[in-house]
């Protein structure tokens, strides 16, 4: 039967309020405005940081929403205007937007975009400031402009990336967040040379994609750093070449660091979310030259510090978003590059469920043994 035009009622799981476990919920998903797509998700993974926003620490949390950013599925219809995606495309929803006309976006400088990020940071659509989600009348917050916890979403056509239609959805569904990101923070955001000495802080996913393309971009030490020993063996297999383990040392870690690198590292990455981890991260770094990048996302209320000495003595504080990578226009490139082997998706994939099992998906994050957990979500 022809959904365009049409509410869909489906399944989402819906977080009706922060730390408390999701409800699976019959919701109503009104039909795409002008410049909105609606999308059938098919797969989805959890990240970090929908436990951060479920936890209650996101300043931008709202609830009740529908959770979930890192996805793949199928556009079941267009809005007015939408040119770039077609009923029946492969697609990943992207949490950044790439419009291609805002003073972001034409800046040539990053990848941030400006067009519907104050919609997307209240959990409403750009063209009525208004949820397309809904349960017997009563609105539902996007979230990240994606709510990809939904069998249906609705998002703006800005925030859709057309992909090969022979990609794996099962798989592809991680370049809408944690892999690109580690990825892009070092392709993109430090820029590593071949040679360089890198430290890792936090070996998740994240950490292992940064491991990952600090090896692509020929380093020379890939140091991991976490408090989990058991994460190190994994770790071997996406790059990193030494482990620290914090507390195994009475010196403060970057202390150790400096020591083990005759004056410090060329690049580190703090991929963690941990304040304190930010500062010994920064810390690490050779003076003169060495670049910290911060990609964690920490809590409402926390602040980062250094004396300023660090900074005049030559060491770099940067932050990373989606690894800088334009959304639109390169997570296509990011699926040509893994359908030709040139990076890894499946690796990061330690488990599969489905959507009803959305609760049991969110404590198998808290596990060490997990990086990614993908639904199903036509189940
Ligand atoms: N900037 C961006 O665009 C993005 C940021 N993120 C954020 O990146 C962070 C990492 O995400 P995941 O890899 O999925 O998380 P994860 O929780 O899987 O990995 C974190 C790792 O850090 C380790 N760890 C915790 N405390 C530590 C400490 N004090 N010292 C050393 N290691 C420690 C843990 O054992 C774990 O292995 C999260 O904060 C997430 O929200 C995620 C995606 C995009
Ligand atoms: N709402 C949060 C912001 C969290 C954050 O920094 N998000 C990252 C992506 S994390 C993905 O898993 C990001 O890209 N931020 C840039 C943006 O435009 O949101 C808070 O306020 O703490
Ligand atoms: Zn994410
Ligand atoms: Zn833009």
């Amino acid at each position: 039967m022809a959904t365009q035009g049409q509410v869909i009622t489906c399944r989402a799981a819906v977080a009706w309020e922060a730390n408390k476990p999701l409800v699976i919920e019959e919701v109503q998903v009104a039909p795409p405005q002008a410049g909105e797509v609606r999308v059938k998700i098919l797969f989805t993974a959890l990240c970090h940081t929908d436990a951060y926003t479920w936890s209650g620490k996101d300043p931008e949390g709202l609830f009740p929403c529908i959770l979930g950013h890192e996805a793949a599925g199928i556009v079941e219809s267009v809005g007015e205007g939408v040119t770039e995606v077609q009923p029946g495309d492969h697609v990943i929803p992207c949490y950044q937007a790439e419009c291609r006309e805002c003073k972001f976006c034409k800046s040539g400088k990053t990848n941030l975009c400006g067009k519907v990020r104050a919609a997307t940071g209240v959990g409403v659509m750009m063209n009525d400031r208004k949820s397309r989600f809904s349960i017997n009348g009563k609105p539902i917050y996007h979230f990240m402009g994606t709510s990809t916890f939904s069998q249906y979403t609705v998002v703006h056509d800005v925030s859709v990336a057309k992909i090969d239609p022979k990609a794996p959805l099962e798989k592809v569904c991680l370049l809408g967040c944690g892999v690109p990101t580690g990825l892009g923070a070092v392709w993109n955001t430090a820029k590593v040379e071949a040679g360089s000495i890198v430290a890792i802080f936090g070996l998740g996913t994240v950490g292992l994609a940064v491991a990952e393309g600090a090896k692509a971009a020929s380093a020379s030490r890939i140091i991991g750093i976490d408090i989990d020993s058991n994460k190190f063996d994994r770790a071997k297999d996406f790059g990193v070449t030494e482990f620290v383990n914090p507390k195994d040392h009475d010196k403060p870690i970057q202390q150790v660091l400096v020591d083990l690198t005759d004056g410090g590292v060329d690049y580190s990455f703090e991929c963690i979310g941990n304040v304190s981890v930010m500062r010994a991260a920064l810390e690490c770094c050779h003076k003169g030259w060495g670049t910290s990048v911060i990609v964690g996302v920490a809590a409402s209320g926390q602040e980062i510090s250094t004396r300023p000495f660090q900074l005049v003595t030559g060491r770099v504080w940067k932050g990373t978003a989606f690894g800088g990578f334009k959304s639109r226009s390169q997570v296509p490139m990011l699926v040509d590059k893994y359908m030709k082997k040139e990076i890894k998706v499946d690796e990061y994939i330690t488990h599969n469920l489905t959507l009803p099992e959305m609760n049991k998906a969110f404590d198998l994050l808290h596990e060490g043994s997990c990086l990614r957990c993908v639904l199903d979500m036509q189940v």
